[in-house]
């Protein structure tokens, strides 16, 4: 079979997606539904019986803790853990801690679908000491200041994800280990853009459904054997990736 493994498994609900807020860097916590799902990943890989070597999340709380959940589940609570700021969720800038309304309020609608569908254009950015940014956050004080992010595009974060990608997962998957990236929505969708070569137009329409293990074989030149690799739950995929595109519709 074919040389590399690697599973995507995105972080399951957490306490302001329930409230529809747009979280990025915000540090909130996975909500009981969310640690639901971080389990049923792990007894997926456990079924399957796609065992994580080492697992990379990013510095966020809610990856974090749904890869913890899905490696005592798939009972690897012993292997590697490295994480990182550039797996983290993509930063929303002066959107942080808004919701909908209070988006299209403050910004109106054609902005909103804007930024919605664009690959290159980032919300306005997130003032430092403000009330939703990181910048005092210890966690990234290790990031060179001009480098932290105070909002980000979609291409921002394929661009601060790749390095991670080369220096830190593939690493791994050359030395055979079957690696376990926990992740995010936006993170991962990036990861998937340069795993699958989707373009920039096509890439914002692209939704990875929360706690169902997404199973990439690569080849030798790391292209995915299944282009789109495969969901361990295919059911559930599908019907997920069909709510969230009737949810976008909805008004
Ligand atoms: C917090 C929140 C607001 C709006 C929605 S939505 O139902 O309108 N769908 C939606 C909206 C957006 C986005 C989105 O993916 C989405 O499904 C974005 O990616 C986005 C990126 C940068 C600025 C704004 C947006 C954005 O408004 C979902 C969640």
């Amino acid at each position: 079979d074919a040389p590399y493994k690697l599973i995507l498994l995105r972080h399951g609900e957490s306490e302001w997606n329930a409230k529809n807020l747009f979280t990025g860097w915000v540090d909130v916590n996975l909500n009981e539904k969310g640690e639901k799902e971080a389990v049923r990943g792990g007894e997926l890989l456990k079924d399957a019986d796609l065992l994580p070597d080492v697992v990379h999340t990013s510095l966020q709380k809610r990856a974090i803790r749904t890869a913890q959940l899905a490696l005592e589940a798939a009972d690897r609570h012993w292997i590697p853990v490295h994480r990182s700021w550039r797996l983290n969720e993509r930063h929303y800038g002066a959107l942080q801690g808004k919701d909908k309304a209070q988006t299209l309020a403050e910004f109106g609608e054609e902005q909103f679908m804007l930024w919605r569908r664009s690959y290159d254009t980032p919300p306005p950015p997130l003032e430092d000491g403000t009330e939703f940014s990181q910048s005092s956050d210890p966690r990234y004080a290790t990031i060179p200041p001009e480098l932290r992010p105070r909002t980000e595009c979609l291409k921002d974060v394929v661009v601060r994800m790749l390095p991670y990608w080369y220096d830190g997962i593939v690493p791994d998957l050359l030395t055979g280990r079957t690696v376990l990236v926990a992740a995010h929505g936006n993170s991962l969708r990036a990861l998937v853009k340069h795993l699958d070569g989707i373009s920039d137009a096509d890439i914002a329409g692209l939704n990875i459904p929360t706690g169902i293990p997404l199973y990439y074989e690569l080849d030798a030149d790391f292209k995915p054997v299944t282009p789109g690799g495969k969901y361990l739950d295919p059911e559930a995929a599908a019907a997920a990736i069909e709510a969230v595109k009737n949810q976008g519709k909805k008004k």
